[in-house]
C-alpha cells in the first residue's frame, strides 16, 4: 500500500505515519494540499495529514481541504505527544542567528518561549518542521535556525540549542488517516482511545436557532459532540461549515436517523466516517 504524508522524512507527520503504517511504502509531500491531491488522483490509497493540536487548535488547512474534497474520508484519528527543539547548522552559532523557520503551528506552539528568548529574531513559515530543518542544513552560510524534532536534528545533521521549547508541558497533536474508500482502520498494536463520527455540517440559511436546530438532533438522541468547530466557507464574512465530532460507536439506527433528521431540515451533511482514535509514542 501507498501511504502519502506531509513531508519531508523526519516530519511529525512522519513519525505518526511510521507508527500507523510499519509495512507499508510512505511517500513524503511537500504540503497538505498535496496530500489530500495524492489521494484524490489515487495516486496513493491513503494519507496522513496534522488535523488539530492542543495549545494552538485546528490545522486550517485540513480542514479546509476535507470540506473542499467530499470524497475523502477519515480512517482513524491518532494523538501523538509533540516537543519542539530549536536547532542551527553545526557550523553556526545561536547568537548570530536572524531568522527562525518552521511549521506555522510549531512557531505557535513555541511563541512565548521564542518571543522572550529571540525577541527580535524574524520567524518564517516553512511547509514542515522537518522542512525547515532541512533548508538549515543545506544552507550553513545563511544565518538562520529551525524547530523541528530531535529526529529532524539527527537526520540533518543539526545541533540542538534549545530543547523542549513548546509553551506548555502537555503539547499533543491530532493526526488524521485519509482516503477515498474511508475503510475502518483497525490495529491491535497500538492503544485505541475511543471512537467518533465525524461529520461536516452547513447550515441552509442564516435563521435565528438554525445552529440549535442542527445540535438537538444530537441532544435529544443524547448523542455526545466532542469537538465542533465553526470555519469559514469564503464565501463572505460570517458564513460557515462546522466540523463536529460525536463520540462513541456507530450504532445504525441512531446514526442514520440523525443523518436523516439533519437532511430533513436542509442542513448539507458530509460524512466523513466512523472511526478510532490511537495513541502514540513520541
Ligand atoms: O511540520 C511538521 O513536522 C508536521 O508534521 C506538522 C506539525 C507541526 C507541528 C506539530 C505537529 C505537526
Amino acid at each position: 500500500m501507498k501511504i502519502a504524508f506531509l513531508g519531508p522524512h523526519a516530519s511529525f507527520t512522519q513519525l505518526a505515519t511510521t507508527q500507523l503504517f510499519p509495512n507499508e511504502e510512505l511517500l513524503p509531500q511537500a504540503n497538505i494540499l498535496d496530500c489530500f491531491a495524492a489521494v484524490e488522483r489515487g495516486e496513493v490509497d491513503k494519507a496522513v495529514v496534522p488535523l488539530e493540536n492542543s495549545i494552538e487548535g485546528t490545522v486550517s488547512m485540513t480542514l479546509d481541504y476535507l470540506y473542499k474534497t467530499p470524497s475523502i474520508k477519515i480512517e482513524a484519528e491518532a494523538v501523538m505527544p509533540i516537543a519542539h527543539h530549536l536547532m542551527i547548522h553545526p557550523d553556526n552559532k545561536i547568537e548570530d542567528v536572524e531568522r527562525i523557520y518552521s511549521h506555522p503551528q510549531a512557531l505557535a506552539q513555541s511563541f512565548h518561549f521564542l518571543d522572550t528568548h529571540y525577541k527580535n529574531i524574524q520567524r518564517q513559515d516553512f511547509s514542515s518542521t522537518a522542512a525547515a530543518a532541512k533548508f538549515v542544513s543545506e544552507n550553513p552560510d545563511q544565518r538562520i535556525a529551525a524547530v523541528a524534532n530531535q529526529f529532524a536534528a539527527n537526520l540533518y545533521g543539526l545541533k540542538i540549542t534549545n530543547r523542549n521549547i513548546q509553551d506548555f508541558e502537555q503539547n499533543h497533536t491530532r493526526f488524521i488517516v485519509i482516503s477515498k474508500e474511508g475503510h475502518f482502520y483497525k490495529n491491535k498494536n497500538l492503544e485505541a482511545l475511543g471512537e467518533k463520527s465525524g461529520l461536516l455540517i452547513t447550515l441552509p440559511e442564516d435563521h435565528a436557532g438554525g445552529l440549535h436546530q442542527v445540535l438537538s438532533v444530537f441532544a435529544w438522541r443524547k448523542m455526545n459532540l466532542s469537538k465542533i468547530e465553526s470555519r469559514t466557507l469564503k464565501t463572505g464574512l460570517g458564513n460557515y461549515f462546522f466540523f463536529i465530532n460525536v463520540a462513541g460507536e456507530w450504532n445504525p439506527v441512531l446514526h442514520q436517523n440523525a443523518l436523516q433528521e439533519l437532511e430533513s431540515i436542509h442542513a448539507s451533511v458530509d460524512f466523513l466516517g466512523n472511526y478510532k482514535e490511537f495513541l502514540l509514542e513520541a
